[in-house]
């Protein structure tokens, strides 16, 4: 069990860490513990809001992943999501957070009212950083969709503005397990996870 490596998720957002867990225990097992096994990886999670500097996708997450490592002297996992609008050439992109909060649901689609094009990309980008000072690896995730009128629940960001391509429902409408098999997050793990297994 010794040789067990550990990696701390960082994230401030507890809906996020319950997706996470349920896609990477398989939606089967919810570990009672707070620490879940990937390959030779066991994984624990903290609440710290870490700093988000301005700039692209990528920039963003690695400089959380950075800033995590510092903080917790070791190995750790951030995740940055953004939700792009093709008629907005990308943006909000990684500042979606405050556009949610500054204008709401309703208001985030109402921006589009005046474009015809209402797609956009919702894109999970996980940063895995060894430790202090080292290069911080990037896997990420996207799923296309069409931004709506919000339906469904309220609780988890702009879930209820995001109807993925090929379905009726908003992520918000439809079952955990559906959204868990085809978000973007759920892309993202994937490829993270085959780089545990064989790392
Ligand atoms: O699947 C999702 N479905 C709907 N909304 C979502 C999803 N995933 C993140 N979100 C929201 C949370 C935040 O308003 C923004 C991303 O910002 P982001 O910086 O990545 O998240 P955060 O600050 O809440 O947590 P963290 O401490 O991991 O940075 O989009
Ligand atoms: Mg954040």
């Amino acid at each position: 069990m010794s040789d067990l490596k550990k990696l701390t998720f960082v994230t401030g957002n507890s809906n996020k860490l319950k997706e996470v867990v349920a896609i990477l225990s398989n939606g089967v097992v919810p570990p009672s513990d707070g620490l879940y096994k990937v390959g030779n990886y066991e994984i624990s999670n903290i609440s710290v809001d870490l700093e988000e500097v301005q700039g692209t996708i990528d920039e963003v997450t690695i400089c959380k992943a950075k800033k995590a490592a510092e903080i917790l002297g070791g190995p750790v996992l951030v995740e940055d999501t953004s939700l792009a609008f093709t008629a907005f050439n990308d943006l909000p992109g990684p500042y979606i957070k405050w556009f949610v909060n500054g204008v709401g649901l309703q208001g985030l689609n109402n921006l589009l009212y005046c474009y015809e094009d209402k797609s956009a990309h919702a894109i999970c980008t996980f940063g895995y950083c060894a430790g202090p000072g080292e290069p911080v690896l990037l896997f990420q995730g996207k799923t296309k969709g069409n931004i709506v009128p919000p339906r469904g629940h309220t609780g988890f960001g702009w879930d209820a503005v995001f109807e993925p391509i090929g379905y009726k429902e908003t992520y918000a409408e439809m079952d955990k397990e559906v959204k868990n098999k085809i978000s973007h997050r759920f892309k993202a793990l994937d490829k993270l996870r085959d780089y545990l297994l064989s790392n």
